[in-house]
Formats: structure tokens, C-alpha cells, sequence
């Protein structure tokens, strides 16, 4: 095991916290962002704002701090997974103080907190698979704390027989390792603007997540056009390109007529924003 000075721990465990918080800043600003909260507007929700999503983003810099501080160079057991189960009920707490009470990053601080602990655990230096695999061994433990309490997701998981937020985590992150991060590659590759390989890594997530965000607000018809419509943009060229930015807006208008938001698809992005970054180890930046 490698013993590192405090000091050291300290100061990546806040360079993890700014990282992720800063990960979900760059998400909500991006745009333009079918359904979602994004520079141009509130997208389908009503109760949602750009500043409201930057606020809460802020809030959460302590939690993902605590996340990584209680999590660096310990194993998989199950005192970690309730320390961080009560770490991550702790930062829904302060996320909805922040936020009066709406839920701006439920889905985001599941994801982001299983991804900074896991990267704490391995020492701050890892590689996204890596970091994923760690992630899902901590999402595979029961955390017996946990209140038995009614979701949205949980009911869309149940009725639509799809898995939700908890399956991605335990299942290491696919739409985050195997179709997110090669997507992002390659359209920077291509030469696109990075708004634009980012914009094409939510699309390439959309094409076949099943989100309970948009299950529980537009059934299986919202789903089934969101997963074509983000085909159609990464098949037209992907975002950058004119018949891209055309297919884009075919599917922001639906999305929008059908109220329907892709939320769970934004977390992932974060997601992946934060382990594009994790690439490079934090002493660097
Ligand atoms: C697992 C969580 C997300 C609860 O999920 P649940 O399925 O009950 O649904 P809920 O409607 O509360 O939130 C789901 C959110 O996840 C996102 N989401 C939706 N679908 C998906 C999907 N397929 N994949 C990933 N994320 C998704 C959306 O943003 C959605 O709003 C989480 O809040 C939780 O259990 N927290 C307890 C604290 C904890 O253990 N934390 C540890 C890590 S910090
Ligand atoms: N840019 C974004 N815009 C909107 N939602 C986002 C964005 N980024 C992430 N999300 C995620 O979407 C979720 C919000 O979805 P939703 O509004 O359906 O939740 P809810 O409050 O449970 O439901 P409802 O608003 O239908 O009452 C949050 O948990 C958050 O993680």
C-alpha cells in the first residue's frame, strides 16, 4: 500500500471536489441541451434555473471533499459503503437547502460521489476503467442504513422492467466507458469544438440509456424518441455538422413537447467529463 503524507491527501482529495463540482457546472452550461437546464433556458423543467444548478453544484464541493478524504487508499468493505451512503444522504441534505427543495442533482451525486470515492480509494491515480470497476464493487454493497423510502426511478426500474441509476453504478458505468468517452475522443479527433464533442457524448449516452428521468415524466414513447433522436445526430455527422445541428433541434422540440428531460443522461455526462480529467493525475494540474 502506499502511505502518502497527509498534506498530500488532503490537497487531492480538494483537487477531486473542485474537479467534480466544476464537472457539473461544465454540464449544465453547455448547451444546447435537449430538455435539459442549459445556458439558453430551463428546458423542460419548471422548477430548474442555470443559477439554481450552479448553486447547488457549488453545495456539493464539501460533500465530494468528505467522499474522498474517508475514502483514500481504504478497500471495498461494507464500512465504507456506509460511510459513504451517509455522506451521499448528507449532500442530497445540503443539495435541497441550497436548492429550497428541488432536486437538481440527486442522480449526479450517486454517480460523481461513487467515481471521486473510488478514485480516492485507489490513491488519486487511476485510469477511468479502473476507476469505474472500484466504483461498481462499492455500488454492489448493501448499505443497511439506507431508509426504505419511494423514488421516481425506482418506480420507472419497476414498472418499465429497465435498469436505472443503481444498474449503471454496479455495472461499472457503460454508458459512461463504452460509449461516452470513445465519443468524446473521437469527435475531438474529428475536430470539432469541444462543446461539440461534448454535446455528440450526451448523444452517443442518449442513444441507449434507459433514463428513468425521462420514463417517469414521458413513459416509453419519450424514451423511444430520445434514444432515436440522438441516433439521428451522431448518424447525420454528429453535432458540429449542419444536418447534425439540424436533427438536434428536431429532437430539442420534441423532447420539449413531450415534457420530457434526460437527466439521468446529464449525470452521466458529468460522469464523464470528470473521468476525461481523472486521466491525468491531480498534482499535475
Ligand atoms: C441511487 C440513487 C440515485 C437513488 O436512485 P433511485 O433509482 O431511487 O431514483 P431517483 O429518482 O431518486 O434518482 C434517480 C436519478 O438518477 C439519474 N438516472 C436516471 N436514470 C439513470 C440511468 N439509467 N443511469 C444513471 N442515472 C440515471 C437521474 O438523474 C435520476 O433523477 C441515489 O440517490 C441513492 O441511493 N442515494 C443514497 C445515498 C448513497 O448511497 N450515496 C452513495 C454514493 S455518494
Ligand atoms: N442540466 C440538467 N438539467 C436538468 N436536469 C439535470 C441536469 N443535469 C442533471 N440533471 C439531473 O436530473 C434530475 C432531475 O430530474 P427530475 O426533474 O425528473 O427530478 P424530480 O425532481 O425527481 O422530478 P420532477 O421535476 O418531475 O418532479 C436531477 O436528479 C439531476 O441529477
Amino acid at each position: 500500500m502506499k502511505l502518502l503524507p497527509q498534506i498530500q491527501v488532503e490537497g487531492g482529495a480538494e483537487w477531486l471536489a473542485r474537479t467534480a463540482t466544476q464537472c457539473l457546472i461544465d454540464e449544465a452550461r453547455l448547451s444546447p441541451k435537449p430538455g435539459l437546464v442549459d445556458s439558453r433556458g430551463n428546458g423542460a423543467h419548471h422548477d430548474l434555473t442555470l443559477a439554481l444548478m450552479e448553486q447547488s453544484a457549488h453545495s456539493l464541493t464539501p460533500t465530494f471533499q468528505a467522499l474522498a478524504l474517508q475514502s483514500w487508499l481504504r478497500p471495498a468493505d461494507i464500512a465504507l459503503r456506509q460511510t459513504i451512503g451517509r455522506l451521499g444522504r448528507e449532500g442530497e441534505q445540503a443539495m435541497m437547502a441550497a436548492t429550497g427543495g428541488v432536486n437538481t442533482h440527486r442522480g449526479a451525486i450517486w454517480a460523481l460521489g461513487l467515481l471521486v470515492s473510488a478514485v480516492a480509494m485507489l490513491g488519486g491515480e487511476a485510469t477511468a476503467p479502473a476507476v469505474a470497476a472500484t466504483a461498481a464493487a462499492l455500488a454492489k454493497l448493501p448499505d443497511d442504513a439506507a431508509p426504505k423510502v419511494f423514488s421516481k426511478g425506482l418506480r420507472a426500474t419497476h414498472r418499465y422492467r429497465v435498469p436505472g441509476a443503481r444498474e449503471e453504478a454496479q455495472q461499472a458505468f457503460p454508458h459512461v466507458l463504452q460509449y461516452a468517452l470513445p465519443q468524446l475522443r473521437l469527435s475531438r479527433r474529428n475536430g470539432g469544438s469541444e462543446s461539440h464533442a461534448r454535446i455528440d457524448a450526451l448523444m452517443a449516452i442518449m442513444t441507449s440509456l434507459t433514463d428513468t428521468c425521462v420514463l417517469s415524466r414521458a413513459g416509453m414513447e419519450g424514451l423511444k424518441t430520445m434514444q432515436r433522436g440522438a441516433r439521428a445526430v451522431l448518424s447525420a455527422g454528429g453535432s458540429a455538422t449542419p444536418k447534425g445541428q439540424q436533427a438536434l433541434g428536431v429532437l430539442d422540440r420534441q423532447m420539449l413537447a413531450l415534457n420530457a428531460s434526460p437527466g439521468g443522461a446529464a449525470d452521466l455526462l458529468a460522469a464523464t467529463l470528470f473521468l476525461d480529467r481523472i486521466g491525468t493525475p491531480y498534482f499535475k494540474h
